[in-house]
């Protein structure tokens, strides 16, 4: 089986200034080494307005931690006020972008066809998309959520070759347990993962099926994350509340060292 090297992402939301972001990745480069790094991929997602700060921070200290953006645009460039491109995020450094996280999809309407648009925005530049689906509580409760995740997944993935689709992250975050201290179990967050995988599998084929990541996303915390991490399916972690405090996020990158 194709090895896939875990990656503990840290959704900062809207939190943080650029003057607080470049002494949380010190704190967190200080935190973790070399060791750490060789096990795990550490990303950090900040606001747009301390991407150039973190860049000049990671590139100046020859830092190993990687960094992205919490959304692009579908466009390229032109008349989009208050939009930010692909490009101008890959002249940045940035690794990853998120795209589709359920807050996006809540408060700013972006559908399936918005969201599979940024997908192919993101590959246009070299950035890697990590794709967030996930289901709301009445689907839970429906039993629909597999069928919810899948869709999502479908709609995402128009027009993605699998060349493309190799690198995609895919990050499975049910909207009841984001920032509510509600987590999944890891029986759930398998259920999903897998099945996730298993769609990759039928859209592209079991190799690429097998080499991508797909992160469990909703209140993880260093006391849930070793539990979840064992899954077979779960390559990672998409971190919200817990990933603005240095500390918590060191411990919850170093969850292979964390006894039981
Ligand atoms: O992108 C991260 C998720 O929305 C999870 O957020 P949370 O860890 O605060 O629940």
């Amino acid at each position: 089986m194709t090895q896939r090297k875990p990656l503990i992402a840290g959704n900062w939301k809207m939190n943080l200034n650029h003057f607080e972001a470049i002494k949380l990745v010190q704190k967190l480069a200080f935190a973790l080494n070399d060791k750490d790094f060789d096990k795990v991929e550490v990303a950090v997602l900040p606001p747009f307005t301390d991407l150039r700060s973190v860049q000049t921070l990671v590139d100046g200290d020859k830092l190993r931690i990687v960094y992205g953006a919490q959304d692009l645009s579908q466009y390229d460039a032109g008349a989009y006020t208050g939009e930010v491109s692909g490009a101008m995020l890959a002249k940045l450094g940035c690794t990853y972008v998120t795209i589709g996280h359920s807050e996006r999809r809540q408060y700013h309407g972006e559908d399936e066809d918005l969201v599979n648009a940024k997908v192919q925005a993101a590959y246009r530049h070299s950035v890697t998309p990590i794709l967030c689906v996930g289901e709301p509580l009445s689907v839970r409760q429906e039993g629909g959520h597999i069928a919810y995740c899948l869709a999502q997944l479908d709609g995402a993935l128009r027009k993605i070759g699998a060349e493309q689709a190799k690198s995609i992250v895919v990050a499975y975050e049910p909207v009841w347990a984001i920032g509510t201290g509600e987590v999944a179990t890891p029986e759930d967050a398998q259920e999903a993962c897998g099945a996730l995988r298993m769609r990759l599998a039928e859209l592209y084929d079991t190799e690429v099926a097998s080499g991508i990541r797909i992160l469990y996303g909703g209140s993880v915390k260093s006391g849930n994350i070793k539990g979840i991490m064992a899954q077979p399916d779960v390559d990672g972690a998409l971190v919200g509340g817990a990933s603005i405090d240095a500390d918590e996020f060191a411990k919850i990158c170093r969850f292979s060292d964390m006894p039981g």
